[in-house]
Formats: C-alpha cells, sequence, structure tokens
C-alpha cells in the first residue's frame, strides 16, 4: 500500500469544499478548449500541472496536495495522456467528479500519422496487458460456449448451467435471451452453479438460448445492496452486514474489496472494502452468494464514515463488483504464514487468517499492533482461538 498520509486540511473533504467554493482551479476560464498533445507537455511542473484522462482535461495543480496516493505518483501522470497509468494503479477513483472543477478541456486526438517508422527497439508493447486481454478472450469464448450448448429446459423453466474453472478476475456477462422470461431468477449451487429462469410463455421450446452481448467487464457494476444488520467490533470499527439484490449473486473469493460509492455535496466517491467475516472464530462459517461482510473504521472527518454511521438496517446503497489484488495461490506453497497487521490493516486479513487456521494445516502467527488495548478488533475472538 502506498498510501501517503496527508497534511492537515487535505482530506477528501476539505478537497471537496475547495472545489464547491468557487475559487478558480482551471486558470484557463470556464469555456472549456481544445487541447493538443503540445500543449498538455508544457503542464508537466507541480506548480503547473495538467493531466489527460480518457481525453478529458484538468488542472491538477492544486489537487496534488490532496492526493491520496502522493505527489509524486501523480506526477508521474502530468503532461501527458495518463489514461491507461490511472487505468493500471485505480480505474474505479471517480476523477470525473472529482475534478469536475478543475475540468479545462478536451485532448485534441491525433491521428495516427501514416509514415510512423519505429525502430524495433523503441516499441513497447504492454505485455501484461495483453496477456491479460487474450486470457479474457478466451474465457469469453469458453463461456459463449458454454452458454450455447450447455442449457435444459422444460415447460416451465430454462437453466443454465455453468461451471467455474478458476476465478482470476472478474468477469461479467451479458446475455441477450431469445425469449422472454418473469423477472424472477433462482441461482442453485453445488460443484457448479445454475441459473434458472421462468419462461414467460409456458411451454415454448427455445431453440438456443440467445447471444451473448459484448464483453463489459472492465467496467465496475454497481448495484443497491442492502444493510441487513450494523453491529461495533471496537469504539469507532462496524461491522456491517449486507446482502446483494434479489438478481445478483456473488462470492467475492479471498482477498477481494468491494466498491461502496455515496454521493458527497454532489461529488460521486469510492472506496474499496475488503470483504470482511462477522467473526475470526466459527471455523463453520460459509460465505454464501447473497451475504457479505464489511468492516470500517469510523474517521470524525471521514468522507464515507458519516454515510455508514447513518446508514440504517434496511437502507441501501451502491456496491460494485469485486476486484483483487491478493490471490490465495500466492500462498499456497507455504507452510507457515506470518502476518503483521496495525489497527483496522488487519480487515484484509481476516478472511485469510480464517482460511489458514481452519482449511488447511497451515501454521500462522500474527503480530498485530494497536494503539490502544481498546482498538484490538475482535479481542475476545483472539482469546478463545
Ligand atoms: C495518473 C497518475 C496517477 C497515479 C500514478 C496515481 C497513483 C496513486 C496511488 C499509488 C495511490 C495509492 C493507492 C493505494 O491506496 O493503494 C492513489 C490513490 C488515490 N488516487 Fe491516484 N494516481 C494518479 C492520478 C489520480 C487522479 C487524477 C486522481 C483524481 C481524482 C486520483 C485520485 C486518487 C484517490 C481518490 C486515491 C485513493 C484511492 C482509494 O482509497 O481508493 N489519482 N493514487
Amino acid at each position: 500500500n502506498t498510501k501517503v498520509p496527508l497534511q492537515r486540511g487535505r482530506s477528501l473533504m476539505d478537497w471537496i469544499r475547495l472545489s464547491k467554493s468557487g475559487v478558480d482551479l482551471r486558470g484557463t476560464g470556464s469555456k472549456p478548449l481544445q487541447i493538443s498533445m503540445e500543449e498538455l507537455k508544457k503542464h508537466d511542473k507541480p506548480n503547473d500541472a495538467w493531466i489527460a484522462i480518457r481525453g478529458y482535461v484538468f488542472n491538477i495543480t492544486r489537487y496534488i496536495e490532496y492526493h491520496p496516493g502522493g505527489e509524486s505518483e501523480l506526477m508521474r501522470g502530468a503532461g501527458k495522456d495518463a489514461t491507461s497509468l490511472f487505468e493500471e494503479v485505480h480505474r474505479w477513483v471517480n476523477f470525473e467528479s472529482m475534478l469536475k472543477s478543475t475540468f479545462i478541456g478536451t485532448l485534441i486526438q491525433e491521428l495516427p500519422s501514416r509514415t510512423i517508422k519505429k525502430t524495433p527497439s523503441s516499441l513497447t508493447v504492454p505485455v501484461g496487458n495483453l496477456a491479460r486481454t487474450s486470457n479474457m478472450i478466451s474465457q469469453f469464448r469458453n463461456v459463449l460456449q458454454l452458454f450455447q450448448t450447455d442449457f435444459r429446459q422444460n415447460e416451465d423453466t430454462i437453466c443454465l448451467h455453468v461451471d467455474i474453472v478458476s476465478i482470476t478476475s472478474n468477469l461479467s456477462y451479458t446475455i441477450n435471451l431469445l425469449h422472454q422470461v418473469e423477472n424472477t431468477i433462482s441461482v442453485e449451487k453445488n460443484q457448479s452453479i445454475e441459473i434458472i429462469l421462468k419462461k414467460s410463455k409456458r411451454g415454448l421450446n427455445w431453440d438456443n438460448f440467445g447471444f451473448l452481448m459484448q464483453n463489459r467487464s472492465f467496467q465496475t457494476k454497481f448495484r443497491p445492496c442492502t444493510l441487513v444488520s450494523k453491529s461495533n467490533v471496537t469504539h469507532d470499527t462496524l461491522l456491517l452486514h449486507f446482502r446483494f439484490p434479489d438478481s445478483t449473486h456473488m462470492i467475492p473469493p479471498i482477498g477481494a474489496h468491494v466498491f461502496f460509492q455515496t454521493n458527497v455535496d454532489g461529488v460521486v466517491i469510492r472506496r474499496p472494502y475488503t470483504v470482511a467475516m462477522p467473526s475470526i472464530t466459527d471455523g463453520g462459517y460459509k460465505i454464501d452468494s447473497k451475504n457479505f461482510y464489511a468492516v470500517i473504521k469510523v474517521y470524525s472527518t471521514g468522507a464515507l464514515s458519516n454515510v455508514f454511521v447513518n446508514l440504517n438496517p434496511g437502507s441501501e446503497i451502491p456496491v460494485g463488483t469485486y476486484e483483487m489484488k491478493f490471490h490465495l495461490e500466492m500462498i499456497s506453497s507455504f507452510k507457515q504464514v506470518f502476518m503483521l497487521a496495525a489497527g483496522t490493516g488487519f480487515t484484509p486479513m481476516i478472511r485469510i487468517l480464517h482460511h489458514c487456521l481452519f482449511k488447511t494445516d497451515k501454521k500462522v502467527k500474527l503480530g498485530l499492533f494497536n494503539k490502544q488495548q481498546r482498538d484490538i478488533l475482535w479481542k475476545n475472538d483472539f482469546e478463545t482461538l
């Protein structure tokens, strides 16, 4: 984690306040400009920094101090089309909304010249992305075949059978169904997953299932999730139990985080939270596809904290599809696991710890650092363990 401590008065809330204050953060007037690459390049210094992301150009000079990843990280994108850099680090960050008041204009798309001559040494091939893309495409083909060939039907229902071979990233598929179905969906989960849909026209024989729409899996999709219950883990940390909407079944793998989204004074904010567990002691605990838990520390000046404090059981909050940087395979060959955590930094380790203790014969050691006794998450559970 490369998050840097921000100066006092440079929190997200402070940034929102500044951007709403009417202070001119553009320095170019309010009329959107058409900006060339040549012009953009000139603004690459901390006291004059522009950035282009997905075709939009922003003046980030004043934002630098507020950037949670620090000045040097943000400056890597200054004076450039930083789209791919941005996508690499945190494509979920809602920059359009956060930087709205610094928006200068759009980047003029330069047409590729026909006479580009590149020596092989100057060609850069994004190997990581290529591998990822081709992997996605092959998975996409598999699913396509699967949907076309592997469905069952009876008078009333259509049943789709999905085998999950490995979950390395989050893929979402949109299927254009051949015929109408009812607005109810049920999912059965044994070795594989079966999605059961009710035919609108009973007895109609479907020749096939339909066809797959364009794969849009890179987009984070937000769904309204319902808060089921809320309790305290410590004096300043909440355990929140959420339920996915009826049509959603999702099992975020160990190590995955989901995104919560909220609107603070008109600015859309997204934050990742690791999917947690209700307790660390229960060896029989099984995550299911309808419920998930999050452990959230409440900060008095936190932009999202207040949202969670004021969220009551029964209310909804948009939650985005999961993402992950940690994969269990990373530790599969180790016999011993040693974890170091500070405060709520322990949260991402809860499910890993639980998995190691109850599902493997790994030896686990945990060094847990806290400011005060009362800050220790699940203090009693640890004693039981
Ligand atoms: C393109 C150049 C940029 C780079 C290299 C960069 C890098 C980083 C890094 C390394 C972090 C820390 C990530 C972590 O906590 O693990 C971060 C966090 C963050 N950055 Fe950037 N950043 C860039 C541009 C931007 C821009 C233009 C915005 C505008 C809104 C932005 C907003 C944020 C936010 C909100 C976080 C906190 C993320 C979170 O907690 O989910 N960054 N950035």
